[in-house]
């Protein structure tokens, strides 16, 4: 038997797919183990997808698309009784990468009744509960002996955390908080699985104590009866109606009537308040942000998943789709062959591996920042902040963008919820506006970067972080790109960095000069904010390429170097491309420069078009974590299609209810007024 390198490939298979496998130059378990940051985690994945494929009860029962809503909350109930019985046997306990895999094979990504459990009502509690409340509460959660989630949005607020509407207005004489929703508007609004499912949540409400706003504060409340689970007196809340996508998960809204809770649930790890009213303030004012940092740093992650979903779907299928040819005496050409088709997707496969690489650094610096800030230590919080913030809106707006190419790549079906690109999509771009929307993100980046720049004019460069060192270097007078006999990535590393920096100071200057000529600073602000944005997701890009280059250079299987620099030649050349307006504008970069940079892409298409179906392969999705028609791993699309197609709720019968009740008497009624 013949060992290849790509390990998807099986006897039976479409053999226009294994062709594509054949071809492969490196082997996707040892991808897989660059793409999941560890070896034992992408061995582990394997193990987790072939329990549960021996597991017919964990699988789904018919395709998503044909249930219903009420179907689908019940079915994903159904699953998450199972792997919460069976939690142990199929993953190592208390193991979150684990735990997300396992959730993405068996509930997929729609979500499910304890979504919000696990990545914000458990990390609330961890990060900013006392030691005392954890006992009562942490390990209650852990146990899943009540579902909890993450209620901060409201109706007429979710950005402007400082004028939320809900109060907790402290009363000294019983040691209570009182809850209160004084406004429609102040409703809670969004938060995942409020709606039905949760029982508990921790709140976040403006604390007022003798009159005194202190901003906004967590808050563990109760929602619901634990065993009946009907609302608590003095509480209102329900679903919020049908989404773009993510309908499984019952975002809810939530109101309160004078709603009491004792004074010790407010969340106290780092914040007190004081039997008779006294305020301990936290070590950093923003401390209790932590959850949604949580999840901007996992995000990434998720985020590089889904548009690797996407892209696996669409390369596989551009492998089995035949369609025209390019050479007339030839048949037809899998659509893959042509260059516009490796032109949508191939710069996003690169895309997608720099958004994993930048995505494990990130959790990497949160789980340090957790740990420092667990002593008091809360000095690299900013910078985390800062990065999270441009990353999770950089990453969630490309990959947005990068599934609609690879859902439009698919040509008809992938119009097709056969496909589940609309799902994806939809899921997906819930991250540009959730954890902050993206403009707002950016502009919190900006602050970072403006703060940045003013110590570069005024020659304080040397106080710079590591993330903007490169603000206070020297520029080369022009990019040597194309001018040095072996142009690297170093040559591209100092263009965009010459790039960010420019944009940065610019962006900055236009601030300053708007309020040297009198401007208030926040009118100066709002009128620079176009630009720095624009400063923000400059300085990102620069961060994931650097994080890409970081990446490779570690890689030491030659195969696998070989490849991955393939794949960030091809990036750095697509960026340029696609940001080359900033490095023509004053020259640092010329039109003969971007010629050869343009050159190099298609040279680069060209050569990762052998290894496309593999490098997507690496990410090693089954069939049930896909659930996708066209990205099957055996390639029999047509067939598949067609049997999806009859399992349609439509076709259950020939003749539907509302052709016997409207179209045939419209018909009949049309032929007769004919006579
Ligand atoms: C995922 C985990 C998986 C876990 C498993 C792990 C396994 C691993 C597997 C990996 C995969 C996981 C995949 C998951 C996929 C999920 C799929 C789908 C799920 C869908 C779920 C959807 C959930 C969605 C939930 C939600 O959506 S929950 C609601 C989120 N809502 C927002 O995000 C509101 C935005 N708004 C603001 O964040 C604020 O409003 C505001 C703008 C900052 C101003 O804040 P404000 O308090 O007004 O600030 P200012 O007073 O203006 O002060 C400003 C000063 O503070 C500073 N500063 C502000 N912040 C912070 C901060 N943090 N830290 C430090 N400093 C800060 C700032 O730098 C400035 O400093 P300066 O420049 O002054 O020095
Ligand atoms: C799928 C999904 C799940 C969610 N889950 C939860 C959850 O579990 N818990 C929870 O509490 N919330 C949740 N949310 C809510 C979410 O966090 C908010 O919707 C998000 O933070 C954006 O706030 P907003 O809706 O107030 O938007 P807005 O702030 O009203 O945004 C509208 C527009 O105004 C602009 N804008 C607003 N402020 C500024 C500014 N200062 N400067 C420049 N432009 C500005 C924005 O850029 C945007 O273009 C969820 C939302 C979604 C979509």
């Amino acid at each position: 038997m013949v060992h290849h390198q790509n390990k998807a490939i099986r006897e039976g298979d479409n053999p226009d797919l294994t062709a594509e496998r054949v071809t492969g130059t490196f082997d996707t378990h040892s991808m897989a183990a660059q793409i999941y940051n560890s070896e034992a985690h992408a061995r582990r994945r394997r193990e987790i997808t072939e329990i549960i494929a021996k597991r017919p009860e964990l699988h789904d029962t018919k395709p998503f698309p044909f249930m219903t809503r009420e179907e689908k909350i019940l079915e994903s109930s159904r699953k998450l009784t199972l792997i919460t019985k069976h939690m142990n046997e199929i993953i190592e306990p208390n193991n979150s990468n684990e735990m997300f895999h396992l959730n993405n094979e068996v509930l997929g990504i729609e979500g499910h009744p304890m979504a919000l459990h696990g990545i914000m009502f458990i990390p609330a509690l961890t990060a900013q509960a006392s030691e005392e409340q954890q006992k009562k509460w942490l390990t209650r959660a852990i146990n899943r002996e009540i579902v909890g989630t993450y209620a901060q949005t409201e109706l007429g607020h979710g950005t402007n955390l400082q004028n939320l509407e809900t109060t907790a207005t402290y009363d000294v004489a019983t040691q209570e908080f009182v809850l209160h929703t004084p406004t429609i508007t102040g409703l809670k609004w969004w938060p995942g699985n409020l709606g039905k499912s949760s029982n508990y949540a921790v709140v976040v409400a403006l604390m007022f104590i003798k009159g005194k706003n202190y901003g906004p504060h967590t808050f563990m409340v109760p929602l619901r009866d634990e065993k009946t689970h009907q609302p608590l007196k003095g509480i209102t809340i329900g679903d919020i109606g049908p989404k773009i996508a993510y309908n499984v998960t019952d975002n809810g809204f939530l109101g309160f009537d004078h709603y009491r809770i004792p004074r010790t649930n407010l969340l106290m790890r780092h914040t007190r308040v004081e039997p008779d009213g006294t305020y301990v303030k936290p070590p950093h004012a923003k401390i209790n942000y932590s959850a949604m940092v949580h999840v901007r740093s996992h995000m990434i992650t998720g985020q590089a998943i889904m548009l690797s979903y996407a892209l696996t779907i669409a390369t596989r299928y551009s492998s089995v789709r035949r369609q025209g040819q390019i050479d007339t005496t030839q048949p037809e050409v899998k659509v893959l062959e042509y260059q516009t088709q490796q032109h949508r997707l191939f710069p996003y496969i690169a895309r997608a591996y720099a958004f994993v690489f930048a995505g494990a650094e990130t959790v990497k610096l949160y789980e340090r920042v957790l740990e420092e800030v667990a002593t008091g230590n809360v000095s690299l919080m900013a910078d985390l902040h800062a990065l999270t913030s441009g990353l999770k809106s950089v990453v969630s707006h490309y990959t947005a963008q990068g599934i609609e190419q690879a859902r439009m790549a698919c040509g008809g079906h992938g119009y097709s919820q056969a496909s589940y690109m609309s799902e994806i999509f939809g899921v997906a771009v819930g991250g540009c506006t959730y954890e902050g929307e993206n403009m707002v993100m950016l502009l919190q980046l900006a602050r970072y970067l403006v703060k940045s720049a003013s110590l570069v004019k005024t020659g304080q460069s040397s106080k710079l972080g590591p993330l903007v060192a490169y603000l206070g270097a020297k520029s080369d007078s022009t990019s040597l790109i194309d001018r040095t006999p072996t142009t690297g990535f170093a040559e591209y590393v100092k263009t965009f960095q010459h790039i960010a920096r420019r944009q940065t100071l610019k962006a900055a200057d236009k601030f300053f000069g708007l309020m040297e000529k009198g401007e208030k600073r926040p009118i100066a602000w709002n009128k620079s904010s176009v630009e720095l944005n624009r400063a923000s997701r400059l300085h990102t890009r620069l961060y994931i390429v650097e994080a890409f280059v970081r990446r490779v250079e570690e890689v030491a299987d030659p195969r696998l170097k070989e490849v991955l620099t393939d794949l960030l030649h091809l990036h750095v050349n697509y960026e340029l491309l696609d940001m080359s307006t900033y490095a023509l504008e004053d020259g640092f970069v010329s039109s003969s420069q971007l010629d050869y940079v343009r050159d190099q892409l298609y040279f680069y298409l060209a050569k990762i078009r052998p290894n496309a179906v593999s490098l997507v392969d690496s990410w090693e999705f089954s069939d049930q974590e896909l659930r996708s028609v066209l990205g099957r791993r055996d390639g029999h699309v047509y067939e598949n299609l067609f049997a999806w197609a009859k399992a349609s709720p439509l076709n259950k019968t020939d003749v539907l209810p509302s052709v016997d009740k409207y179209l045939k008497p419209l018909m009949e009624s049309a032929r007769a007024s004919k006579l």
